[in-house]
Protein backbone atom coordinates (compact mmCIF):
# COMPACT_ATOMS: atom_id res chain seq x y z
CA UNK A 1 0.00 0.00 0.00
CA UNK A 2 0.99 3.44 -0.89
CA UNK A 3 2.44 5.24 2.23
CA UNK A 4 0.98 8.78 1.19
CA UNK A 5 -1.53 9.27 -1.30
CA UNK A 6 -2.39 13.25 -2.24
CA UNK A 7 -5.37 13.65 -4.38
CA UNK A 8 -6.54 17.26 -6.04
CA UNK A 9 -4.93 18.81 -2.85
CA UNK A 10 -5.58 22.62 -3.22
CA UNK A 11 -4.60 24.96 -0.30
CA UNK A 12 -4.93 28.76 -0.51
CA UNK A 13 -4.07 31.34 1.85
CA UNK A 14 -6.51 34.60 1.88
CA UNK A 15 -8.38 33.13 -1.30
CA UNK A 16 -4.99 33.34 -3.14
CA UNK A 17 -4.02 29.72 -4.21
CA UNK A 18 -0.87 27.80 -3.13
CA UNK A 19 -1.38 24.59 -4.42
CA UNK A 20 -3.31 23.56 -6.94
CA UNK A 21 -4.53 20.36 -7.59
CA UNK A 22 -1.66 18.17 -6.30
CA UNK A 23 -2.18 14.91 -6.62
CA UNK A 24 0.94 12.09 -6.10
CA UNK A 25 1.67 8.89 -4.51
CA UNK A 26 4.93 7.72 -3.06
CA UNK A 27 5.96 4.29 -2.95
CA UNK A 28 7.59 2.81 0.29
CA UNK A 29 10.72 2.56 1.69
CA UNK A 30 12.02 5.62 -0.34
CA UNK A 31 13.85 8.73 0.57
CA UNK A 32 11.63 11.53 -1.68
CA UNK A 33 13.00 14.92 -2.27
CA UNK A 34 10.55 17.51 -2.80
CA UNK A 35 11.95 20.33 -5.04
CA UNK A 36 10.83 23.72 -6.27
CA UNK A 37 11.87 27.40 -5.87
CA UNK A 38 10.99 29.74 -3.12
CA UNK A 39 7.35 30.44 -2.51
CA UNK A 40 6.42 27.45 -4.58
CA UNK A 41 4.32 25.71 -1.91
CA UNK A 42 6.68 23.46 -0.66
CA UNK A 43 6.18 23.84 3.40
CA UNK A 44 2.74 24.43 2.60
CA UNK A 45 2.48 20.94 1.10
CA UNK A 46 4.00 19.50 4.31
CA UNK A 47 1.56 21.63 6.44
CA UNK A 48 -1.47 20.25 4.77
CA UNK A 49 -1.14 17.07 4.53
CA UNK A 50 -0.12 17.37 8.22
CA UNK A 51 -3.59 19.35 9.23
CA UNK A 52 -1.65 22.21 9.91
CA UNK A 53 -3.15 24.35 7.41
CA UNK A 54 -6.51 23.63 6.19
CA UNK A 55 -7.14 22.55 2.70
CA UNK A 56 -9.97 24.37 0.37
CA UNK A 57 -10.46 20.75 -1.32
CA UNK A 58 -8.89 17.62 -1.97
CA UNK A 59 -7.91 13.84 -0.18
CA UNK A 60 -4.33 13.15 1.82
CA UNK A 61 -4.02 8.96 2.94
CA UNK A 62 -1.58 7.81 5.22
CA UNK A 63 -1.44 4.04 4.28
CA UNK A 64 -5.17 4.03 3.16
CA UNK A 65 -6.07 6.18 5.91
CA UNK A 66 -7.02 9.83 6.42
CA UNK A 67 -4.07 11.98 8.97
CA UNK A 68 -6.12 11.59 12.36
CA UNK A 69 -6.63 7.56 12.41
CA UNK A 70 -2.70 7.39 11.32
CA UNK A 71 -1.26 10.10 13.30
CA UNK A 72 1.10 7.58 15.11
CA UNK A 73 2.87 6.73 12.00
CA UNK A 74 4.07 10.31 11.38
CA UNK A 75 7.27 12.25 12.64
CA UNK A 76 7.73 16.11 11.27
CA UNK A 77 10.91 18.09 11.70
CA UNK A 78 9.49 21.09 11.05
CA UNK A 79 11.73 23.99 9.48
CA UNK A 80 14.34 25.36 12.06
CA UNK A 81 12.87 29.49 11.55
CA UNK A 82 9.42 28.27 12.63
CA UNK A 83 10.56 27.29 15.48
CA UNK A 84 9.97 29.80 18.83
CA UNK A 85 13.92 28.68 20.36
CA UNK A 86 13.56 30.61 23.21
CA UNK A 87 10.74 28.52 24.69
CA UNK A 88 12.72 27.74 28.28
CA UNK A 89 13.50 23.57 27.52
CA UNK A 90 17.02 21.54 26.94
CA UNK A 91 17.44 19.15 24.38
CA UNK A 92 16.66 15.91 25.85
CA UNK A 93 13.14 17.50 26.77
CA UNK A 94 12.64 18.00 23.18
CA UNK A 95 13.32 14.82 22.56
CA UNK A 96 11.20 13.41 24.98
CA UNK A 97 8.19 15.34 23.42
CA UNK A 98 9.11 12.78 20.70
CA UNK A 99 7.27 10.00 22.91
CA UNK A 100 4.34 11.91 23.85
CA UNK A 101 2.65 9.87 21.21
CA UNK A 102 3.16 6.76 22.68
CA UNK A 103 3.52 7.31 26.65
CA UNK A 104 0.15 10.08 26.65
CA UNK A 105 0.34 13.64 27.47
CA UNK A 106 -1.28 12.71 31.30
CA UNK A 107 2.05 10.35 32.19
CA UNK A 108 5.55 11.25 32.61
CA UNK A 109 8.06 10.12 30.25
CA UNK A 110 9.48 6.89 32.44
CA UNK A 111 13.06 5.20 32.74
CA UNK A 112 12.76 3.63 29.42
CA UNK A 113 11.94 7.01 27.45
CA UNK A 114 14.78 8.57 28.82
CA UNK A 115 17.18 5.99 27.79
CA UNK A 116 15.75 5.60 24.18
CA UNK A 117 15.87 9.73 23.99
CA UNK A 118 19.48 9.85 25.18
CA UNK A 119 20.30 6.80 22.52
CA UNK A 120 18.96 8.90 19.82
CA UNK A 121 20.47 12.14 20.89
CA UNK A 122 23.69 9.81 20.68
CA UNK A 123 22.92 8.69 17.50
CA UNK A 124 22.68 12.52 16.24
CA UNK A 125 26.17 13.37 18.36
CA UNK A 126 24.71 15.07 20.72
CA UNK A 127 24.64 12.89 24.20
CA UNK A 128 27.16 15.87 25.27
CA UNK A 129 24.37 18.57 25.18
CA UNK A 130 21.40 16.77 26.91
CA UNK A 131 20.79 19.33 29.75
CA UNK A 132 21.33 22.40 27.41
CA UNK A 133 18.79 24.73 26.94
CA UNK A 134 17.87 25.13 23.23
CA UNK A 135 18.26 28.68 22.38
CA UNK A 136 21.98 28.03 24.13
CA UNK A 137 22.25 25.75 20.52
CA UNK A 138 23.70 26.79 17.48
CA UNK A 139 21.66 25.83 14.10
CA UNK A 140 22.75 22.90 13.52
CA UNK A 141 22.56 21.58 16.87
CA UNK A 142 18.94 22.41 17.04
CA UNK A 143 19.00 20.40 13.92
CA UNK A 144 20.29 17.74 15.16
CA UNK A 145 18.11 17.90 18.34
CA UNK A 146 15.24 18.15 16.37
CA UNK A 147 15.99 14.93 14.18
CA UNK A 148 16.71 13.24 17.58
CA UNK A 149 13.13 13.81 18.17
CA UNK A 150 11.87 12.37 15.03
CA UNK A 151 13.90 9.48 16.11
CA UNK A 152 12.00 8.95 19.35
CA UNK A 153 8.80 9.40 17.69
CA UNK A 154 9.98 6.29 15.99
CA UNK A 155 7.37 6.47 12.99
CA UNK A 156 6.85 4.61 9.81
CA UNK A 157 7.05 7.63 7.29
CA UNK A 158 8.62 10.74 8.01
CA UNK A 159 8.23 14.40 6.70
CA UNK A 160 11.31 16.94 7.18
CA UNK A 161 11.07 20.56 6.15
CA UNK A 162 14.60 21.85 4.54
CA UNK A 163 16.31 19.73 7.55
CA UNK A 164 19.81 20.78 5.90
CA UNK A 165 19.31 24.24 5.56
CA UNK A 166 21.68 26.33 7.35
CA UNK A 167 24.47 23.28 8.88
CA UNK A 168 27.73 22.82 8.18
CA UNK A 169 29.18 19.67 5.53
CA UNK A 170 29.54 17.66 8.85
CA UNK A 171 25.98 17.82 9.93
CA UNK A 172 24.31 17.01 6.36
CA UNK A 173 26.61 14.13 5.93
CA UNK A 174 25.65 12.92 9.39
CA UNK A 175 21.96 13.88 8.47
CA UNK A 176 22.12 11.94 5.09
CA UNK A 177 23.25 8.77 6.75
CA UNK A 178 20.36 9.21 8.99
CA UNK A 179 18.43 9.38 6.37
CA UNK A 180 19.21 6.38 4.54
CA UNK A 181 19.26 4.25 7.93
CA UNK A 182 15.39 4.93 8.29
CA UNK A 183 15.27 4.27 4.33
CA UNK A 184 17.06 1.12 5.35
CA UNK A 185 14.99 -0.30 8.06
CA UNK A 186 11.97 0.15 5.73
CA UNK A 187 10.74 3.54 6.64
CA UNK A 188 9.45 6.44 3.78
CA UNK A 189 11.05 10.16 4.15
CA UNK A 190 9.82 13.08 2.26
CA UNK A 191 12.54 16.02 2.18
CA UNK A 192 11.91 19.73 1.45
CA UNK A 193 15.25 20.40 -0.09
CA UNK A 194 17.05 22.99 -2.12
CA UNK A 195 20.21 22.16 -3.06
CA UNK A 196 19.58 21.03 -7.00
CA UNK A 197 23.22 19.77 -7.63
CA UNK A 198 22.82 16.98 -4.24
CA UNK A 199 19.30 15.61 -5.44
CA UNK A 200 20.62 12.85 -7.39
CA UNK A 201 22.92 11.19 -4.83
CA UNK A 202 20.18 12.05 -2.08
CA UNK A 203 17.09 10.95 -2.93
CA UNK A 204 15.50 7.61 -5.15
CA UNK A 205 12.28 9.67 -5.70
CA UNK A 206 11.89 13.10 -6.48
CA UNK A 207 8.16 15.35 -6.07
CA UNK A 208 8.70 18.45 -8.28
CA UNK A 209 7.04 21.41 -7.36
CA UNK A 210 5.60 25.02 -8.49
CA UNK A 211 2.64 25.66 -7.37
CA UNK A 212 1.73 22.28 -9.29
CA UNK A 213 2.97 18.94 -9.88
CA UNK A 214 5.15 19.32 -12.28
CA UNK A 215 6.63 15.86 -11.99
CA UNK A 216 6.95 12.81 -9.70
CA UNK A 217 8.53 9.52 -9.71
CA UNK A 218 11.81 8.18 -10.19
CA UNK A 219 15.17 10.63 -9.61
CA UNK A 220 16.74 9.33 -13.15
CA UNK A 221 13.54 9.79 -14.53
CA UNK A 222 11.93 12.63 -13.20
CA UNK A 223 14.72 14.78 -12.67
CA UNK A 224 15.38 16.11 -16.58
CA UNK A 225 16.81 19.25 -17.14
CA UNK A 226 13.47 19.93 -19.14
CA UNK A 227 11.29 19.49 -16.07
CA UNK A 228 13.55 21.21 -13.94
CA UNK A 229 13.31 24.41 -16.56
CA UNK A 230 9.23 24.02 -16.00
CA UNK A 231 9.42 24.16 -12.15
CA UNK A 232 12.16 26.73 -11.76
CA UNK A 233 11.23 28.97 -15.22
CA UNK A 234 13.94 31.07 -16.63
CA UNK A 235 15.87 31.20 -13.24
CA UNK A 236 18.41 27.56 -13.93
CA UNK A 237 21.14 27.94 -16.38
CA UNK A 238 22.89 24.60 -17.60
CA UNK A 239 26.64 24.65 -17.86
CA UNK A 240 28.47 22.17 -20.02
CA UNK A 241 27.55 18.66 -19.32
CA UNK A 242 24.21 19.62 -18.32
CA UNK A 243 25.73 21.02 -14.89
CA UNK A 244 23.25 23.10 -13.11
CA UNK A 245 23.96 26.64 -12.02
CA UNK A 246 21.18 28.18 -10.56
CA UNK A 247 20.27 31.61 -10.64
CA UNK A 248 19.37 32.75 -6.93
CA UNK A 249 16.09 33.49 -6.17
N1 LIG B 1 0.70 31.72 6.70
C1 LIG B 1 0.68 32.25 5.48
N2 LIG B 1 -0.17 33.23 5.16
C2 LIG B 1 -0.20 33.76 3.91
N3 LIG B 1 0.60 33.37 2.90
C3 LIG B 1 1.49 32.38 3.17
C4 LIG B 1 1.57 31.78 4.47
N4 LIG B 1 2.56 30.84 4.43
C5 LIG B 1 3.04 30.86 3.17
N5 LIG B 1 2.42 31.78 2.41
C6 LIG B 1 2.65 32.05 0.97
O1 LIG B 1 2.40 30.85 0.27
C7 LIG B 1 3.36 30.63 -0.76
C8 LIG B 1 4.03 29.28 -0.57
O2 LIG B 1 4.82 29.31 0.62
P1 LIG B 1 5.63 28.05 1.15
O3 LIG B 1 6.29 28.44 2.42
O4 LIG B 1 4.75 26.87 1.16
O5 LIG B 1 6.69 27.89 -0.04
P2 LIG B 1 8.04 27.05 -0.07
O6 LIG B 1 8.06 26.35 -1.39
O7 LIG B 1 8.17 26.20 1.13
O8 LIG B 1 9.11 28.23 -0.08
P3 LIG B 1 10.64 28.31 0.46
O9 LIG B 1 11.44 27.49 -0.46
O10 LIG B 1 10.94 29.77 0.30
O11 LIG B 1 10.64 27.85 1.88
C9 LIG B 1 4.30 31.83 -0.72
O12 LIG B 1 3.88 32.73 -1.69
C10 LIG B 1 4.10 32.38 0.68
O13 LIG B 1 4.33 33.77 0.69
Amino acid sequence: MNPLMVRNLTVAYHRKPVLQEVSFSVPEGKLIGIIGPNGAGKSTLLKAILRLVPAASGEVLIYGKPYKAQRKLIGYVPQRGSVDWDFPTNALDVVLMGRYGHIGWIKRPGKEDVKLALSCLEKVGMENYAHRQINQLSGGQQQRVFLARALAQDATIYFMDEPFAGVDAATEKAIISLLNELKAQGKTVLVVHHDLHTVQEYFDWVLLLNMRVIGHGPTDEVFTVENLQKTYGGRLTFLDQGKLLVKHE
